[in-house]
């Protein structure tokens, strides 16, 4: 699914508009999306309080107070009575909305402390025309409601974001529940700094215009279901364990035998055909009693100190691999004599960074950093927002791809494109999920998975399992090695 920024949605609305739907006939379908999505999800809600901007957006929030009145429920609407200077849109539904006699219209300075829980905040102050900081009325206001304890819900965005970018400085922003947004995934949704304002995200169909939307230009999408079965490739019959590739996982060290052994193990649940562990010989009797399917290669005693190359297998490097001298020149001896593409994830990482040896990471390999290696690697960013940045310009600058691992990981291309995803959850947030992401990668394109569909899908895929992990166990308890056994799950969902 593409992401859009806030100009390109309004020139998705007027090309809406001028295909044929009025534009007050947008707002009410876009409310009516809303109002639908409400009555399924808030049932026992009583008294809705909703608070509207002079734009669209509170426009919207108009429109939803009158369709929810006539749906049964009790409604207040609060809007700036003294300065409001409604759009077009808006005024139209703040006529229809005074031939209600049901629905009390009061000023911002009319909120009182709600303590009903059976109330439900509405904001729909600003959305994606917020342009400038919020003045000092708007910013007392929002601190007033995030302070009322009550479910909340935002209308397209919660006010005081911006669609596609990070507030300037400390910002007074809506704390949602739930954002009901429209068509679109905005970016401010998928940053850690902006998203922990968004609350549960729903995005709602209003029929945008789909000729525009085909053919508008971005670099920001976001992966989702179908674009994952267009991906995925059901396994073949008449085939055998040499039609699924070759993975070798390397790493482990003393103490760190789990990382690879977890590799290893989500590379088999992945599919691959044949899975080999290269690792200190201290962890062969664990490997080989732990994952009696994959194969063997001792390489040291307590530490990787070399690195041998076979014919037609793809490597996943640096999960538990610790950096040891001697680890760091067998990765280094490998890299100057290897070229092909290769996942390299944690200490390998690493030891790169310590080198600043970047260059020696072959074309179109595939880098999964969490944003402190990032740092390492490239240096500080301010934000997430210019980290994203930073991770275009070297993934083209490298010709490589970048996995940033992140509440919503993002797979950075050569091509500069930007695929955020949208599984997983907080209960990944563990030491181990990474060292399952490796091996599920190393297992995809070892399957032939072209590498930028590999990433797609080996990021979907890891996070689809911690849902499913999620649901079983708890975000709190589920382990890493939980998420390994749900990815058969996901496969049997997929097909
Ligand atoms: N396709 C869709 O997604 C649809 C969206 N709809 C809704 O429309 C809004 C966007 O509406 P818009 O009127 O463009 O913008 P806002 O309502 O967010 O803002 C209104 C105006 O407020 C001004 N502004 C901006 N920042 C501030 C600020 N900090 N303080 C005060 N005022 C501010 C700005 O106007 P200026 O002329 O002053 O620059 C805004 O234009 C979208 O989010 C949806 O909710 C449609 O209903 C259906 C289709
Ligand atoms: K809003």
């Amino acid at each position: 699914m593409k992401i859009l920024t806030a100009d390109q949605i309004k020139k998705c609305d007027s090309a809406t508009i001028e295909n044929g739907i009025s534009s007050i006939n947008l707002m009410e379908k876009a409310a009516n999306a809303c109002v639908d999505w409400i009555q399924v999800n808030f049932k026992q809600a009583k008294r809705f309080l909703i608070f509207c901007g002079q734009g669209n957006n509170g426009g919207d929030g108009l429109a939803i107070a009158r369709l929810l009145y006539e749906k049964g429920f009790d409604v207040e609407v609060f809007i700036e009575k003294n300065q409001m200077k409604f759009s077009a849109d808006a005024e139209i539904n703040f006529k229809r909305l005074k031939l209600i006699k049901g629905i009390d219209i009061n000023n911002f300075s009319d909120v009182l402390i709600v303590n009903n829980e059976k109330s439900v905040i509405v904001d729909a102050l600003f959305g994606y025309g917020l342009n400038r900081e919020l003045s000092n009325d708007f910013k007392n206001l929002i601190e007033k409601l995030n302070q009322i304890p009550v479910p909340k819900i935002s209308i397209d965005i919660p006010t005081g974001l911006y669609a596609d970018k990070i507030n300037e400085e400390e910002s007074a922003i809506f704390k949602a529940d739930f954002t009901l947004t429209f068509q679109f995934y905005k970016r401010s949704f998928l940053h850690p700094e902006t998203g922990k304002f968004c609350g549960k995200i729903e995005v709602l169909d209003i029929d945008l215009n789909s000729k525009f939307i085909d053919e508008v230009k971005t670099d920001y999408f976001v992966i989702d279901g179908s674009l994952i079965r267009k991906i995925y490739k059901p396994r073949e019959d008449f085939s055998n364990k040499g039609s699924f590739g070759k993975s070798i996982l390397i790493g482990g060290s003393y103490g760190k035998i789990g990382a690879v052994l977890m590799s290893t193990l989500s590379a088999l649940r992945t599919g691959s055909g044949l899975t080999f562990t290269m690792a200190p010989e201290c962890g062969n009797l664990i490997l080989q009693s732990q994952v009696p399917e994959a194969m063997f290669i001792g390489v040291g005693e307590k530490y990787v100190d070399d690195i041998e190359v076979q014919e037609k297998a793809v490597y996943g490097i640096g999960p538990g691999l610790g950096k040891e001298k001697q680890t760091q020149k067998a990765l280094f001896d490998f890299l100057k004599s290897y070229q092909n593409p290769m996942i390299l994830d944690a200490d390998a990482l690493n030891i790169l960074a310590e080198s600043q040896n970047l260059n020696l990471i072959p074309k179109n390999s595939v880098i999964t950093p969490h944003p402190l290696e990032f740092e390492r690697l490239f240096g500080k960013t301010q934000n997430s927002f210019d980290r994203i940045e930073l991770a275009k310009e070297k993934a083209e600058e490298l010709q490589i791809f970048i996995v940033l691992k992140d509440h919503h990981t993002a797979v950075i291309t050569p091509e500069r494109k930007v695929y955020y995803n949208i599984t997983g959850n907080s209960g990944m947030a563990k030491g181990g999920s990474g060292d399952v992401l490796t091996g599920i990668l190393t297992s995809l394109i070892s399957q032939k998975y072209d590498i930028e569909k590999a990433c797609l899908f080996g990021v979907w895929l890891h996070g689809k399992a911690g849902d499913l992990a999620a649901a079983e166990f708890s975000e709190e308890s589920m382990l890493p090695t939980d998420l390994i056994n749900k990815i058969g799950e996901v496969f049997q969902n997929l097909s």
